[in-house]
């Protein structure tokens, strides 16, 4: 068997996704998501450039070859381009075996460990009340774990906040980067006050979750750490920037709040510290953005060795190609922890028709052979591509910050 075609496609049916196509000389087809939000025609010219013609020709179910050609083959490894290339490649040959073999993909990655995969919503107000408002919302459509993020007194825009209540969040909504201002003393100030009107209203039993968004320093995350501790977290996700993975040590040393991290990781190479010295708990990379499943797959044993668990992001500028497959990963991986859920558009889930369903807080894997999510080719023409970026972030006196 040989790899007789493959192509990228772009739509963008309310946001931009870039999808994978491999096809076999004997017809079977197998899709991968490569989309890297703003950075979306990057890995366009990455494929169609460099891989695409040197797949052809290829064995499809030569899965592990075929991702060591391609990594240690560019001979420049790593980087988000590069490893959200491979992954698209990856994914889509995963689907392929999957296919071929007749089975879901969970099957052919070792069978089913759990019956269903919690997920966590997304929460986001104005402000505390509005907030709380959302997360009502979410528990009354079954949601066990809910992220809360709310607006800040005296800060203009935040991440992670709609910029109407009620609407989906987006963060990529400028052609070129948006300018945000950002206080850490009024976030720090303001952020605790969020989980206390959460656990008072909600209860124990409800999981929270909250995103720092890369925004602090080791010994502010630490504060924070500290004084969120009485509200029990799921976790505190991103809470510095992770190129130093030793500013985890130092957080660690200052609190019991779980922590996660690592959506822009792409290699096991930038979470090795802070597994092997269980800096974190929870490991967020992705199937799209770290070289697939056959990378992810490794990181998550590595991650199992040391008590951590998954927690895969799932923001809507992942495509429901890499939801799909996400589920099936989380079907199988024995230590799971949570999935994030960030529902797409129904014109997304046109284009991309799939077999996963969300059921009381849950997500419930299909039972098509493959990954289980394809996509409509012809009404994907009817989305074309917009250039959309993502936000900077200043401090008040105007030095660029993290965003
Ligand atoms: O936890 C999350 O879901 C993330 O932080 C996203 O919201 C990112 O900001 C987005 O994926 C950037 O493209
Ligand atoms: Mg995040």
């Amino acid at each position: 068997m040989k790899i007789e075609h493959a192509y990228t496609i772009v739509t963008s049916p309310g946001r931009n996704f870039v999808t994978l196509k491999i096809v076999t000389d004997e017809g079977t087809y197998g899709i991968g998501d490569a989309t890297l939000n703003g950075r979306e025609m990057a890995v366009v010219a990455y494929l169609d450039e460099h891989v695409i013609p040197a797949l052809i020709g290829r064995d499809p179910q030569r899965i592990e070859d075929i991702w060591h050609y391609l990594y240690r083959g560019a001979y420049w490894r790593r980087g988000p381009v590069t490893m959200s290339a491979i992954a698209a490649v990856d994914m889509a040959l995963w689907d392929i075996k999957a296919k071929l073999a007749g089975m879901p993909l969970y099957q052919l990655l070792g069978g089913k460990s759990r019956e269903r995969v919690m997920v966590y919503g997304h929460a986001t107000g104005r402000d505390i009340e509005s907030c709380l408002e959302e997360v009502a919302r979410h528990v009354d459509e079954g949601y066990k774990a809910v992220r809360v993020q709310a607006g800040v007194p005296g800060i203009a825009s935040i991440y992670g906040v709609a910029k109407k209540d009620g609407e989906p969040y987006e963060p990529a909504d400028a052609d070129l980067p948006a300018e945000h201002v950002w206080s850490t003393s009024k976030y720090l100030n303001h952020v605790p006050k969020l989980f206390a009107a959460v656990r008072e209203r909600f209860g124990d039993d409800l999981h929270i979750l909250h995103d720092v968004h890369h925004r602090l320093t080791p010994i502010e995350a630490a504060r924070l750490g500290k004084e969120v501790e009485p509200y029990h977290l799921f976790w505190l996700e991103d809470c510095v920037p992770a190129e130093n993975q030793e500013a985890f040590g130092l957080i660690r040393q200052h609190t019991t709040t779980p922590l996660a991290v690592g959506e822009v990781f792409n290699s096991i190479h930038d979470a090795k510290a802070l597994i092997e010295n269980q800096w974190i708990d929870y490991i967020r990379a992705t199937l799209t953005h770290a070289g697939g499943i056959t990378h992810v797959r490794r990181i998550a044993d590595l991650a199992g060795l040391y008590h951590v668990r998954t927690g895969f992001h799932g923001p809507t500028d992942l495509s429901p190609v890499c939801l799909g497959s996400a589920i099936h990963f989380d079907t199988w991986v024995p230590n799971f922890g949570i999935q994030e859920y960030m529902p797409h558009t129904s014109a997304t889930n046109e284009v991309f028709p799939h077999d996963y369903r969300f059921e009381d807080g849950h997500f419930i894997v299909g039972e098509t052979p493959g990954h289980g999510v394809d996509i409509d080719e012809e009404l994907a023409k009817q989305y074309p591509y917009k250039r959309a970026s993502l936000p900077v972030n200043r401090l008040e006196d105007g030095t660029l910050w993290h965003w």
